[in-house]
This record gives structure tokens, C-alpha cells and sequence, in this order.
């Protein structure tokens, strides 16, 4: 038997087209060829389990082998094997006709980046690093007889009786030159660490060298022998193929450090597993997060079918999970077709729904069996959490029962809690309920003892996501605003009808208010003589609520340039009824009136931090005159 033919596909061009553009992932060839093989393997393994084939399976490991100075690579497996009239259907028409499908997907094309990379090239992808391709086959069927088929990379194709003796298939790519860097062990071994390293099937790459026991010398020293073993590269069940109930929580560590050695480990992790309606297995781990350099590095992988696919998983995991680690495994993602596609995929949009649902039912059962341990945890997952709630309003119903707050003094509520325990101190003449937050403890500090003294609560707010955090509350909880604890005097915070008098006439206040003014000097200040509890501070500074909020806004990009633009505004309130404003009436010129309100202003500044400088230096310079 000896024939020549021409692959049936219409575009002559498709090899240089599909070589150049796949050049930056010619790597995936191994993944194809080494999946192709371990599928026939799994097909041979099944129809012996349905008995339609008696015969001895033997060894099915799936081998991955190179020869330098024969610039082959050869990967051979003892699966279903294919007859010549099967070579001539599965690898010239099938085969092909992706290839060809590719070119005409890629001619039309808006961004090529689209399709490249994404396209399952299966068996065509070995001529990306090949100039001749050589099949050997044997079918498993009876009678079977063996058949060798070579192609060099042209449309073209030779098929003839082949030598193999042994049930199953090898593929031997004669690589180009281009990708003679293939020709290596270490460069394989990666290449196959990265897709192939939890495939269903044993895969043997050469052999290793152990060192083992062997007795002990005749001083009674343990001795070791060198033992040259097959290299297996991979797990043939990875624990996202097991049932929950089999594993255990060292089964589950072991496999985020063989993930993701070099890191701490996760908090928890949760087991994905559904097969309608569609199908999806995978491990989700939350890790104990860093930094953000950490976060980009350690990336949930996605499978299909066990045969690594990417890491970039952007669309299948809802955005704020993409902050998990682990891996998710589908054979319904589709994964040879466009992005856009994928978008308007109903089984990816159920995807995302349904881990959307497990994450937020795994917080909801952690926070009700462990509260005190959760909220242990809640500095690390309430990132997670607080960014789950702002960007899927499925997963805000879901999170306001178990997301947490934290005030001052370090104690958590959640937010129907926090509520309850505010209302009566910190409701308005409007029936609003303010909480009051800050958020840099220190900075704050003098507001926070400011409103402790009310009997006010304040929350600590400090974490970047906070801000957005704050909008997302006001938004959804009824009655209820937040205000940052420097946003008034605390008097006036929370707005109530029962201030204090004023002891100054409106002659004295208007005084007070022209000598801060003049101490002050300054357009961005804007001074108020106001009648505040005497043992409250007598100057008080503080930037209006949602001029902060937007100035914040602006600056983690949320935005709102347009008040980023704007100078800082502050409000100077002076307390009338303390005692150094009344000295102040009272001093004897008005050089030691600006003194002592210029003091005065220089000490409300210095505990909100704000003072800085030559203002420092001339504080200091001041206040020691005084002494
Ligand atoms: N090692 C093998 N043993 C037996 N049959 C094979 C082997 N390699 C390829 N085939 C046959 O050739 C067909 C075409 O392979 P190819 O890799 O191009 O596509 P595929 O595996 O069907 O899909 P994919 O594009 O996802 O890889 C396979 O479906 C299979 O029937």
C-alpha cells in the first residue's frame, strides 16, 4: 500500500498565514499532541471497560521523548491507534479542516489578537515548530494493519504501510529550524509542567535519578544508592477530580503549594463542583494577600478536561474573584472562539453566577459557624468582600449579612448590628442615622475623642476601597449617611437642634472672627464663631464631607477631576464659649490677639497633622517665646 494525496483544503496559503501569527505560543503544539494522545488512551481504556476490547491493555503511559541529533521530538501512546483509512479522515480532512476554519475566521477578523491563541489548532499546531510530520499508527481493531503517514508541511501527504508492532500511535515532528530551541530538556520538561501536569494519563519525559536507602555501612551509617526511575511529569488526579469528602485539608494545602510554592498559605478555599447545567469542577482559594505584586503573580488557572487552557481567565470569573487563586476546570468554556463571544456566552455568564453564589455562600457559612474566627480573617477577605458588594449587586444582598465593621476600639458588626447600636445615639432631628468613620486613626485622633465624649461611635475606614464602600452604603441602607469624624466640630456632626448658647454678643463675635482671619491669612480658610461645649477644643478645622469625598475621589481616579482641580477648602470653627477666646477679647493690643489665635489655630492644625514646615518652626519658635 503506498499513496500519494493532496489535503483536501481550499486556502493553499494556510501554513505561512498560521505559522507567523501563532509564533509567540508555539509551545501549545506539545499540549495538543500530548492531550490527543492521552484521549485515545482514555478511548482504549473505555472500550475495554465496555468489553469491546479483551485484549491486554499493557502500559498506557503516554511518552514525550526528543533525539538532538535527529532534530525529532516524539510523542507516542498506546491508545486506539488509527487505521489508514482513519489517518486519511481524522488527520487530513478533520485535522485540517480546522486549520482551514482558522484562515477564514482569521480573514475576517477585526483584531487578529482575537482569535490567535484562542483557536484549538489540535494536530495542525505541530507544524508550527515542524517541517515534516510523520504518523505510525496500529488500530486496535483485529486484523488491523499498521500505517505510517508523512506530510511536509505542504498541502501534500504520503501514506504507506507502516512498521509499528504495538497497539497505539506515534507522532514524529522533524523540527525547523526556527524552533530548534525545543530540542532541549529543560525547555520541554517546562512546556509540559505548564499544560500537561495534571492530565488523566501517566506522561513519561525520560528518566530521573533518586537517591535511596540502601542499608548502612559497617559503621552502622545509613547508606544510598542512585535509582534511575521513569519521569513521570504529572498528577493524574488532582484534587479538583476528587469529591470533597475524600480530601483533607493538608490534601488541599499540599496542592496550593504545588500551585503556588513560594506562598503563605490561603485562608480557606472551596471546592467548586456542578455538572448541570453545565459542567465545572475547580478549587477556589482565598489567599492571605500581600501585596499586589503577589496578586498579579498568583493567577486562577483554568482546564479543560484536566489539559491546562490559560491563566487568563477575565471572563469566566466575575472581576472582583479574580483576587482567588486556584484552578477551575470546564470542558463547556469554549475556548476556540473570539472574546467577544465568550462574553455573550450563556454557559460563562452561569459560570460567573454560580461562582458568585459559592464564594458568598462559603463567607455566609464561615461567618455563621466561626464568627469570632472570621472576623479574625476579615482584614484579609475584607478586600474581597467590600469589592464583591460594590461591583454585583447579587452578591451586596448576599454580603450585607456577613460583611463587617470595625470601630475604633476594634469591635466588629455587622451592618443591621452597627445600625441597631448607633440609632439612639446618632440619629438626627431628620431620623438620618450618621455613622461617623475615619480614616487614619492618628490623624483623627483628637475627633475621635472629640465624639467618644458624645457617646458617638466611630468606625475605621482606612483601606482604599473604603471610599467606594462609604457611596455603596449610603446608597442601599435606608436613612442612613456616613460622615467622616473631622467633617464638623463634633457638636455639629450629627445635627441634633440642641447646640450650646454663644456667650459672645454679635460686636465680640465679629471681632474674633476679623483677628483669626487676619492670624489665618489664608483664602482657603473660611472662618465661623460658633457656640460650642466649652471643654470642646477652641479651634477646630475641617473640610466639609462631600467635598473630601470628592477630592478623595479624584484622587484614586475615581472620576471626579473636576474637584481635584479645586484648592483644599477648610472650615475654621472657633469655639465661643472657650475660655482662650474670651483672652483673646480681652488682650491688651492686637499684636498679642493674632499671637494667641495664631497659637491657637497652629495648635488645631498640629494634632490633625496638618502643620508643616516653616509654620512648624515658627510654632515651636512662638510657643517657646511663651514659656
Ligand atoms: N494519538 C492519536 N491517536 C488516535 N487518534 C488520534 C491521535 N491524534 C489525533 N487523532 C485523531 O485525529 C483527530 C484530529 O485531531 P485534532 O487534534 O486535530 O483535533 P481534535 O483532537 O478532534 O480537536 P482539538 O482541536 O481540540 O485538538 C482526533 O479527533 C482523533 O480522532
Amino acid at each position: 500500500m503506498q499513496e500519494k494525496g493532496t489535503i483536501s483544503i481550499h486556502t493553499e496559503n494556510i501554513f505561512p498565514i498560521i505559522k507567523k501569527f501563532l509564533y509567540s505560543d508555539n509551545e501549545i503544539f506539545l499540549r495538543e499532541l500530548v492531550s490527543n494522545s492521552v484521549d485515545a488512551t482514555q478511548k482504549m481504556k473505555r472500550l475495554a471497560t465496555l468489553g469491546q476490547y479483551t485484549g491486554d491493555l499493557g502500559d498506557t503511559t503516554v511518552e514525550v521523548s526528543f533525539d538532538k541529533e535527529k532534530k525529532t521530538i516524539t510523542i507516542s501512546d498506546r491508545g486506539l491507534g488509527m487505521t489508514a483509512e482513519e489517518i486519511k479522515k481524522y488527520i487530513n480532512q478533520i485535522a485540517f479542516s480546522g486549520a482551514a476554519e482558522f484562515v477564514e475566521k482569521f480573514k475576517d477578523a477585526k483584531d487578529a489578537n482575537e482569535i490567535i491563541g484562542k483557536f484549538g489548532l489540535g494536530f495542525y499546531s505541530a507544524f508550527m515548530v515542524a517541517h515534516t510530520v510523520e504518523i505510525n499508527s496500529l488500530s486496535y481493531q483485529e486484523g488491523a494493519e499498521s500505517a505510517k503517514w508523512i506530510c511536509d508541511g505542504s498541502t501534500q501527504f504520503e501514506i504507506s504501510e507502516g512498521t509499528r508492532t504495538e497497539r497505539g500511535t506515534e507522532v514524529i515532528l522533524h523540527i525547523n529550524e526556527e524552533s530548534e530551541e525545543f530540542l532541549d530538556k529543560w525547555k520541554l520538561q517546562g512546556i509540559l509542567d505548564k499544560y500537561c501536569k495534571f492530565l488523566p494519563v501517566p506522561i513519561k519525559f525520560g528518566t530521573k535519578t533518586d537517591s535511596v536507602e540502601d542499608g548502612k555501612d559497617e559503621e552502622g551509617k545509613t547508606k544510598y544508592k542512585s535509582v534511575e526511575s521513569d519521569n513521570i511529569i504529572n498528577t493524574t488526579s488532582p484534587i479538583w477530580t476528587k469529591s470533597p469528602n475524600e480530601l483533607t485539608d493538608e490534601d488541599y494545602l499540599s496542592f496550593y503549594k504545588e500551585l503556588y510554592p513560594m506562598s503563605e498559605d490561603p485562608l480557606f478555599w472551596i471546592h467548586l463542583n456542578v455538572d448541570y447545567p453545565f459542567n465545572l469542577t475547580g478549587v477556589l482559594y482565598f489567599p492571605k494577600v500581600k501585596n499586589e505584586f503577589e496578586l498579579q503573580k498568583n493567577k486562577i488557572k483554568l482546564f479543560s478536561r484536566q489539559v491546562f487552557i490559560t491563566d487568563e481567565v477575565k471572563d469566566i470569573v466575575p472581576e472582583f474573584l479574580m483576587l482567588l487563586h486556584g484552578v477551575i476546570d470546564s470542558p463547556d468554556i469554549p475556548l476556540n472562539v473570539s472574546r467577544s463571544f465568550l462574553q455573550a456566552d450563556s454557559n460563562v455568564k452561569k459560570i460567573n453566577n454560580y461562582i458568585t453564589k459559592k464564594v458568598a455562600d462559603k463567607l455566609g457559612e464561615l461567618y455563621k459557624k466561626d464568627r469570632k474566627g472570621y472576623e479574625e480573617k476579615w482584614n484579609d477577605i475584607g478586600l474581597f468582600v467590600k469589592y464583591g458588594m460594590i461591583s454585583e449587586d447579587k452578591f451586596y444582598e448576599k454580603g450585607k449579612d456577613f460583611a463587617l465593621v470595625k470601630n475604633t476600639r476594634g469591635e466588629f458588626f455587622t451592618i443591621e448590628e452597627y445600625k441597631e447600636k448607633v440609632k439612639p445615639t446618632q440619629t438626627d432631628k431628620d431620623e438620618q442615622t450618621i455613622f461617623l468613620y475615619a480614616t487614619d486613626t492618628d490623624k483623627q485622633d483628637s475627633f475621635i475623642q472629640s465624639a467618644n465624649k458624645k457617646d458617638y461611635d466611630v468606625l475605621v475606614m482606612d483601606s482604599p476601597i473604603d471610599s467606594h464602600f462609604i457611596q455603596q452604603l449610603e446608597q442601599k441602607l435606608e436613612k442612613t449617611s456616613l460622615k467622616r469624624v473631622d467633617a464638623d466640630v463634633a457638636d455639629k456632626l450629627i445635627n441634633k437642634e440642641e447646640s450650646f448658647a454663644n456667650v459672645l454678643t454679635e460686636e465680640q463675635s465679629t471681632k474674633v472672627k476679623e483677628v483669626f482671619e487676619k492670624a489665618l491669612d489664608n483664602k482657603s480658610f473660611s472662618v465661623e464663631v460658633e457656640g460650642l461645649n466649652p471643654d470642646e477644643l477652641p479651634v477646630t478645622i475641617t473640610m466639609e464631607e462631600f467635598m473630601r469625598r470628592m477630592k478623595d475621589m479624584a484622587q484614586t481616579g475615581g472620576g471626579m477631576g473636576f474637584y481635584g482641580q479645586l484648592p483644599d477648602h477648610y472650615k475654621v470653627a472657633i469655639n465661643g464659649n472657650h475660655k482662650v477666646v474670651d483672652k483673646i477679647l480681652k488682650a491688651e493690643n492686637e499684636e498679642d490677639q493674632t499671637r494667641l489665635a495664631k497659637q491657637a489655630v497652629d495648635l488645631a492644625m498640629l494634632s490633625q497633622g496638618m502643620l508643616k514646615g516653616k509654620d512648624l518652626t515658627e510654632f515651636v519658635r512662638r510657643s517657646v517665646e511663651m514659656i
